[in-house]
């Protein structure tokens, strides 16, 4: 993580005529290309093995639509990958009746670096909870070590009319969701069922943090924030919870460390409230793992749709994780509505965060950008006078923008 945290990105600089990627900084994440090499000794090496798990719902869409697009831009940027597929979730549960099994965990780990596309569905919803397929993401989460989830919200011009904001509220909005992957409630114990002293029903979960834990996480947002406009906003409910005060204690403590860094704090209540009111006054937010949860679901509709929003999960080493932040869609599983862009987003964090492969990013930043560009809509972005089209349509048109981009207008 050290090296990883030395060696910063740049922000990208895209020539394509209406995008402003590169004003923006879109992706202010610290770049893995030195602890990628120093773990694998890869270093010149342009061979990877990707783990791909496409999942349930509309994972499958997606994720066929960002392996094409790996396989295309690999191509033409001299990579070679060796894709694994492996079953994960639901699919999982129903081939393998567990929810991750040991093979699939194993060449996860095993890989350079993981795309996800999502699990879940109704079918397993009445589960117990160890053959859930949401257990099976948190055992990979956990397995992989992953405790930074970096979730940038960026509201592109092309799709300020798509947000159900008013254009003044969210033209502009670009921030980064910094969340605690592995620990918090999710992980807690004790946890579990039983009755209490009326012998009633009770159900209970623990949210637990260590200190180590959250100067962790701290660390890495203060990191990313200083690469971006230099504001941090802790947000917790340290006005109530033991788990935010210890929270809040040693992210204060912390701050000394970054004094270009200005530190605020926030109650998550209130937190939930300004990004609705003035969701600009933010710029890198960092939060335990279930208000990570909650507020870059809701960050994602600054955007336009969950369905733009990538994600990042990175830890001290192995492979990263890298997965849309949306679910499985059981409502549109199957129907071809699917908008495959947030995966295809994670597919260029992962060439950039998770393999060093900035220029190969780039293209597909620039790719999205003008397939975006030319009016190419699913249905949860589209608008009056745009062209609505089908989850592989979208892929295709996609892959036209990566092919026809050339080296001189992907720059970095
Ligand atoms: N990382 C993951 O795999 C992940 C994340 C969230 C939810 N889930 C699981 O997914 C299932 C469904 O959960 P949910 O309905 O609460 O959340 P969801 O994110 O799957 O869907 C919420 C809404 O957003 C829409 N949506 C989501 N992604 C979209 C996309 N790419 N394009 C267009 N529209 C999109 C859906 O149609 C739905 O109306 C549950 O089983 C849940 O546990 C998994
Ligand atoms: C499916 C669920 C376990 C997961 C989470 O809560 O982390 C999801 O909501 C996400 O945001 O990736
Ligand atoms: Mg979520």
């Amino acid at each position: 993580m050290a090296a990883m945290l030395a060696n910063l990105a740049r922000p990208i600089k895209i020539k394509t005529p209406d995008s402003d990627f590169g004003r923006r900084k879109l992706s202010p994440i610290p770049s893995r290309t030195s602890i990628r090499c120093l773990a694998s000794g890869k270093s010149g090496e342009r061979s990877y093995t990707l783990t791909l798990l496409p999942g349930d719902g509309i994972g499958p869409e997606v994720v066929a639509v960002a392996k094409d697009v790996l396989s295309l831009t690999a191509s033409l940027e001299g990579i070679k990958f060796h894709f694994k597929e492996m079953p994960m979730g639901g699919s999982a549960l129903d081939a393998a009746g567990v929810p991750l099994p040991d093979e699939t965990l194993d060449t996860a780990k095993g890989s350079d670096a993981v795309l996800l596309g999502a699990i879940g569905g109704y079918k397993w919803d009445k589960n117990e909870k160890h053959l859930k397929p949401e257990t099976g993401l948190l055992q990979l989460r956990a397995g992989l070590g992953v405790y930074a989830n970096l979730r940038p919200a960026v509201v592109l011009p092309q799709l300020v009319h798509a947000s159900t904001l008013k254009k003044e509220v969210a033209e502009g909005v670009d921030l980064m969701v910094v969340r605690e992957l592995t620990g918090g409630i999710y992980f807690g114990k004790p946890r579990g069922f039983g009755t209490n002293d009326n012998n009633e029903d009770i159900g209970f979960n623990t949210e637990l943090y260590s200190a180590s834990e959250i100067d962790r996480i701290a660390h890495v947002a203060f990191e990313v924030a200083r690469k971006r406009n230099g504001k941090l906003c802790s947000v917790d409910k340290a006005n109530v919870l033991e788990a935010s005060m210890l929270w809040r204690k040693r992210v204060t403590m912390l701050a000394s460390e970054y004094p270009d860094v200005e530190l605020s704090h926030m109650y998550v209540d209130n937190a939930a409230m300004q990004l609705i009111r003035d969701p600009k006054q933010f710029d890198t937010i960092v939060t335990n793992n279930i208000f990570g949860d909650i507020l870059s679901d809701e960050a994602s509709m600054l955007t336009g749709s969950i369905g733009m929003l990538p994600s990042a999960s990175i830890g001290e080493s192995g492979p990263g994780l890298f997965e849309p932040i949306h679910g499985s869609a059981p409502d549109i599983a199957g129907q071809d509505k699917a908008n495959p862009l947030a995966t295809v987003l994670s597919a260029a964090m992962l060439l950039k965060y998770g393999l060093g492969e900035e220029s190969a990013a780039q293209r597909i930043e620039a790719a999205v950008i003008e397939t975006l560009n030319r009016g190419f809509r699913t249905g949860d972005i589209f608008s009056s006078g745009t062209t609505l089209v089908g989850c592989k349509r979208m892929g295709e048109e996609v892959l036209k923008c990566v092919d026809s981009l050339t080296p001189a207008s992907v720059t970095s």
